[in-house]
């Protein structure tokens, strides 16, 4: 039987945890706070980020990175994006043989512009304990896969038969897991929906109506699918479930951290009042940045991430945000992408 280790015990590390165990794996957990662990290994809860389930007795917990990567196979990797790459150093000064790490965060890293697999790679480069890096995303909120609610996702990996082994440990009757080849893809459509999540939450906190709405994540799929296919992401993927799927589940939610966040500042809060009373990672603002550097740096039209990015870090008004998206020059729908299938 294949041993799993879950670095990150957040809300999505411990109910993707949930799901492994319910396919009779089982799995080490980990996180870095003492107390954590302890309610996990005692009482089996994780009150602070799924306070309504009961955790699986598979589900054993660690604070040291050692312990809990002794003799496993698969590693999945679960921390917010700014945490990735010192996670990976750690794992991989104590790693005593070779892994597949699963990914299931979801961003892009500002300054660098790389995408998670792309991180893992990097600081796995000389350990060689790297097998294969896979991701695995898609419209999953953590708080309805915990509950069992018939959820969908897709994994991705430059080979696919790492994709498979993904997709055999976790697919079950709750939770349908498909592969799909393009990583690129992929990656960049669980990371920039963020973005396009914290407007649509930032106009219905303003108050704006449902074509509002709709105009954002259509528009905002636009610009995603844009950017990925400069990066070489073929442009069916962002149609299918991490890519349009993914954005549909995040920016009509009250689940979603990013869709909730936008609101507030919809509604007057400042960034920093948000992030306080969130206590949770909301991974769409550190995104926007990268977006929006990686949009100036290809040349590529993204107008609502750049609005956004206005608004979060240059101060700009969101009514003067919508004024300036409105007001753009007028243009084709449809563009030209000159792809060869
Ligand atoms: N929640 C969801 O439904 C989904 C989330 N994701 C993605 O999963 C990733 C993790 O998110 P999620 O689990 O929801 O986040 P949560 O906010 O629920 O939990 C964050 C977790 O990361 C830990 N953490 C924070 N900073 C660090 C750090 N510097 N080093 C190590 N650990 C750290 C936290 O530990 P502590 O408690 O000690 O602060 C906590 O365990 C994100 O990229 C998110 O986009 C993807 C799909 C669904
Ligand atoms: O990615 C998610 C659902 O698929 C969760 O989104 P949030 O991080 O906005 O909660």
């Amino acid at each position: 039987m294949t041993k799993v280790a879950v670095i990150g015990a957040g809300s999505w590390g411990t109910a993707l945890a949930m799901v492994l165990a319910d396919n009779e794996i089982d799995v080490n957990i980990w996180a870095r706070r003492k107390e954590q662990i302890a309610e996990i290994n005692e009482h089996h809860t994780n009150t602070k980020y799924l306070p309504d389930i009961g955790l699986s007795d598979r589900i054993v917990g660690f604070t040291n990175m050692e312990d809990v990567l002794d003799g496993v196979d698969v590693v999945l990797l679960v921390v917010p994006t700014k945490a990735i790459r010192e996670t990976v150093r750690e794992m991989a000064s104590v790693l005593s043989k070779e892994v597949t790490i699963i990914h299931a965060s979801k961003g892009i890293e500002p300054g660098s512009h790389k995408r998670i697999s792309e991180m893992i790679e990097e600081e796995m480069n000389n350990s060689g304990k790297l097998k294969d890096v896979v991701v695995l995303s898609g419209p999953s909120h953590a708080e309805e896969v915990s509950l069992r609610q018939p959820t969908t996702v897709t994994v991705s990996s430059k080979r696919l038969a790492a994709s498979e082994l993904a997709q055999d440990l976790f697919i079950n009757q709750h939770f349908r897991v498909y592969t799909n080849t393009d990583l690129v893809g992929v990656e960049i459509g669980g990371a920039l929906k963020n973005t396009i999540a914290l407007v649509c939450g930032l106009t219905d906190g303003m108050k704006m109506g449902d074509n509002t709405k709709a105009a954002i994540m259509t528009r905002g799929l636009a610009e995603i699918a844009r950017v990925g296919v400069k990066l070489g992401a073929n442009p069916l993927t962002f149609a299918g479930l991490s890519g349009l799927g993914d954005l549909i589940v995040t920016c009509t939610s009250m689940h979603s951290r990013n869709y909730r966040a936008g609101y507030m500042i919809g509604q007057g809060k400042t960034l920093e009042e948000v992030l306080t009373s969130m206590g949770m990672v909301v991974e769409g603002i550190r995104t926007t940045k990268a977006a929006y550097e990686l949009a100036t740096k290809l040349e590529v039209d993204m107008p609502i991430t750049s609005a956004l990015y206005a608004v979060l870090f240059e101060g700009l008004q969101p009514a003067q945000a919508t004024e300036r998206l409105m007001g753009r020059v007028k243009k084709h729908e449809v563009e030209q992408l000159n792809i060869d299938f």
